[in-house]
């Protein structure tokens, strides 16, 4: 492990661990002590085995005859007693005392014992160590991650690396959850895994241990679950294969889900029975967790009595999930006095962010911000569902163990910065101007967005409102030869090769951005200068716009939100806002008739079901498609969606998948040339099939085609494809 670039302090740096600890104290001001270079270690064999052996790693050459002694144990070791009253009675706390001839490090439990080492670890990383104490222990009972995300499940080599990060970091749950995992998911769940993925399964099991982590094993089974014994068995008998694995933590996730398999009651009577015919038998397995269909308050009916029911019969040991107000949303204390009392316990957060599978064209690398402080009391957990890139989530994933495990001091900018650190620490600084502009999420159907471009914003709005503004243009143009270079030199880095290949999409797409903008705003110098010069400049930033266009036409072409999208928010609009100015004043001097568009989009998507309203829709090529969505889609009776498109095409077919048989009948398709008389086109869908299809006459050319529920009555469909094709 190559540590930080950071020079050697003389003292330690509070300020610098991290998690932020609780309470650490000089003991007599300035004075220090050197990292022993050997000592006599101190413990009760076998105590805090992971405490042991990382200590080890950190400080290897222990030898027994020397002067200075390091303690290591937790409460009840006959090595620490003599420190017992000064640990935290927190579970997973510690106490850690630097003295001139002797280190003490004496955990609440084995795992803050460990906790205690990697604090230290961080210490002797800065340098010299400050006589000092610390207590310190968690705020929130269970911190972590939730792989629970749509898209390729993170790679064996990934997890293992997590769990080290997780180890190192504090947080104490990894669930595994991958929804496109078949034997985590239908069809199937019910199976053992096969021989390899067991393995896999054990290894991460064994990492988990070591780096104190819990691996809880979650089972999404209610796409096609049965009422039955039969099923309830096959469940307990899933869960039984998993335990002989070395699983001790489990859970059941009921989200997304339509039909039988979203009863309340049945899910309440299933879970207890697991609690107590399996979870309670074992005497070392941790509560069990589940996630509910109805997971956040805007798709909630609480006279529906879903929340209630589960929340009165659901054994008080077992943890309920909540996403917050929405499918994607900060937690604050409003969310948790309405949710709590509902379930009648403390919410266990499943943190949407930095998940991004209904924004796969963005990349999340932004600060961790707009959860609130002084809630630790109202939750018993708090997992982060992160990206389909490890490496790449483990910005966001270092400040959610930063936040959950002391709230109070949680600083989002410094966490972020430290995250940075930690994961390139020999270029952080380009990565940390790469991050900058690369944080936002777009339009999305969740209506959640993130700030972006911030240190650069109040310049990109003066250049917007005056694009001559000289130290607008200058210092907007060293942004963007910065963006550049940042690139440049992540791409060519090998620092961490698994980072840069998640990455490297979009590094290439900011590299092309950072030149954009250059070309630009040399266009908005050269404009009064020589016509070559700004012509140099014009051609460029075409043939930039196309490089940019065809990376995003080529490059991450998954079928949900295909492309790479870097500076979205506000860098790029900018940019391109003062390429149409500059373009259209020269056109003006020179009656010249230069391409003043940057980039447009001709459809417009408009829809009053309220999932779908906010939904993307692009043209690639010869298609038009809708964002897809990973939810239920409620659709109210007699709501539409339309595609309207500035100049009129002909549509040749529309290719739909609301992933439900027999469901064709509910809806009317319509197309019309200028949004008043209204054709409608016939759909068809094949028995037993999703898909639905409709051939649209070419004879004449459209400007509107629109869906609309015509049953009467709401449906419940999902929205997994809506696809025009445009006639060449
Ligand atoms: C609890 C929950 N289940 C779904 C939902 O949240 O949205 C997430 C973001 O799209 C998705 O990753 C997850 O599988």
């Amino acid at each position: 492990m190559v540590w930080g670039a950071t020079p050697m302090l003389a003292q330690t740096d509070a300020s610098l661990l991290q998690p932020k600890v609780q309470e650490f104290e000089l003991s007599q001001n300035e004075k220090t002590v050197a990292v022993p270079s050997s000592y006599q270690l101190v413990l009760t064999e076998g105590s805090c085995p992971h405490a042991a052996e990382a200590l080890k790693q950190l400080l290897p050459n222990k030898q027994e005859k020397t002067e200075f002694k390091i303690i290591l144990g937790k409460k009840g070791d006959k090595a620490v007693k003599k420190y017992a009253k000064k640990i935290p009675s927190h579970k997973e706390g510690y106490y850690i005392e630097v003295d001139d001839h002797c280190i003490v490090i004496a955990g609440a439990d084995a795992r803050g014992a460990f906790y205690g080492v990697q604090t230290l670890a961080q210490m002797v990383r800065q340098g010299d160590l400050s006589l000092c104490t610390i207590e310190d222990y968690p705020d929130i009972a269970f911190r972590g991650v939730v792989e629970g995300f749509y898209g390729t499940p993170w790679s064996h080599e990934a997890r293992m690396r997590q769990l080290a990060f997780y180890g190192r970091n504090k947080m104490n749950t990894y669930i595994y959850g991958p929804k496109d995992d078949p034997y985590h998911s239908s069809p199937n769940w019910r199976k053992p895994y096969p021989e390899k993925e067991a393995a896999q399964i054990h290894a991460l099991i064994e990492q988990a241990a070591r780096n104190e982590v819990n691996f809880v094993w979650a089972i999404h089974p209610g796409k096609d679950i049965k009422w039955t014994e039969a099923d309830r068995d096959a469940l307990i008998q899933k869960f039984e294969a998993m335990y002989q694995l070395g699983v001790r933590s489990f859970a059941v996730f009921f989200d997304d889900i339509s039909g039988d398999g979203t009863d309340p009651v049945r899910q309440a009577e299933l879970l207890n029975y697991i609690d107590t015919h399996f979870i309670q038998q074992k005497h070392d397995v941790t509560p069990l967790v589940m996630c509910p269909t109805e997971y956040n308050k805007s798709w909630s009916d609480v006279k529906g009595g879903y929340l209630t029911t589960l929340g009165k019969m659901l054994n008080p040991s077992i943890q309920i999930m909540w996403t917050g107000d929405r499918v994607i949303a900060c937690i604050d204390k409003p969310t948790l006095d309405w949710i709590n009392p509902l379930i009648q316990r403390k919410a266990y957060i499943w943190w949407n962010f930095p998940v991004n599978d209904y924004v796969r064209d963005h990349l999340l690398l932004g600060p961790v911000y707009g959860n609130a402080k002084g809630i630790q009391d109202e939750m018993s957990g708090f997992v982060s569902n992160p990206m389909e890139h490890a490496e790449s989530s483990k910005i966001s994933l270092y400040s959610v163990a930063d936040y959950t495990w002391n709230l109070d001091t949680y600083d989002s900018i410094q966490s972020w910065k430290h995250a940075i650190q930690d994961l390139l620490p020999q270029k952080a600084a380009y990565l940390e101007t790469f991050a900058t502009h690369c944080s936002d999420l777009g339009t999305n159907g969740h209506g959640f967005r993130r700030d972006e471009s911030v240190p650069l914003q109040p310049m990109l709005k003066v250049l917007a409102q005056d694009m001559n503004a000289s130290e607008a243009v200058d210092s907007v143009l060293r942004e963007c030869m910065r963006l550049e270079t940042a690139c440049d030199v992540l791409l060519a880095d090998n620092e961490n090769p698994a980072l840069i290949h998640e990455m490297r999409p979009w590094l290439k797409q900011g590299k092309l951005l950072g030149e954009y903008g250059q070309c630009v705003l040399q266009m908005v110098k050269a404009l009064n200068g020589k016509d070559a010069a700004f012509m140099t400049y014009y051609d460029r930033a075409r043939a930039l716009q196309t490089l940019m266009y065809e990376l995003d036409m080529t490059e991450n072409q998954n079928p949900y939100q295909p492309g790479v999208k870097v500076g979205s928010l506000i860098l790029l609009p900018t940019l391109n806002q003062v390429y149409t100015q500059v373009t259209s004043t020269y056109n003006a001097q020179h009656k010249t008739h230069l391409e003043t568009k940057a980039e447009y989009n001709p459809y417009t998507l408009t829809s009053d079901v309220p999932q779908l309203k906010t939904q993307v829709v692009r043209a690639r090529h010869q298609y038009v498609n809708v964002s897809p969505s990973n939810e239920v889609i409620k659709w109210p009776a007699g709501a539409m969606l339309q595609i309207a498109v500035d100049q009129p095409v002909r549509f040749e077919a529309l290719t739909m998948d609301l992933g439900t048989p027999r469901v064709a009948s509910q809806f009317t398709l319509e197309v019309s040339s200028e949004g008043q008389e209204w054709k409608s086109v016939s759909l068809s869908q094949a028995a037993e099939k999703t898909e639905i299809t409709a051939s649209i006459p070419t004879d004449t050319s459209l400007k509107f085609i629109r869906l609309t529920n015509k049953s009467g009555q709401e449906t419940q469909v999902y929205f997994k494809k809506f696809t025009l094709k445009v006639q060449k």
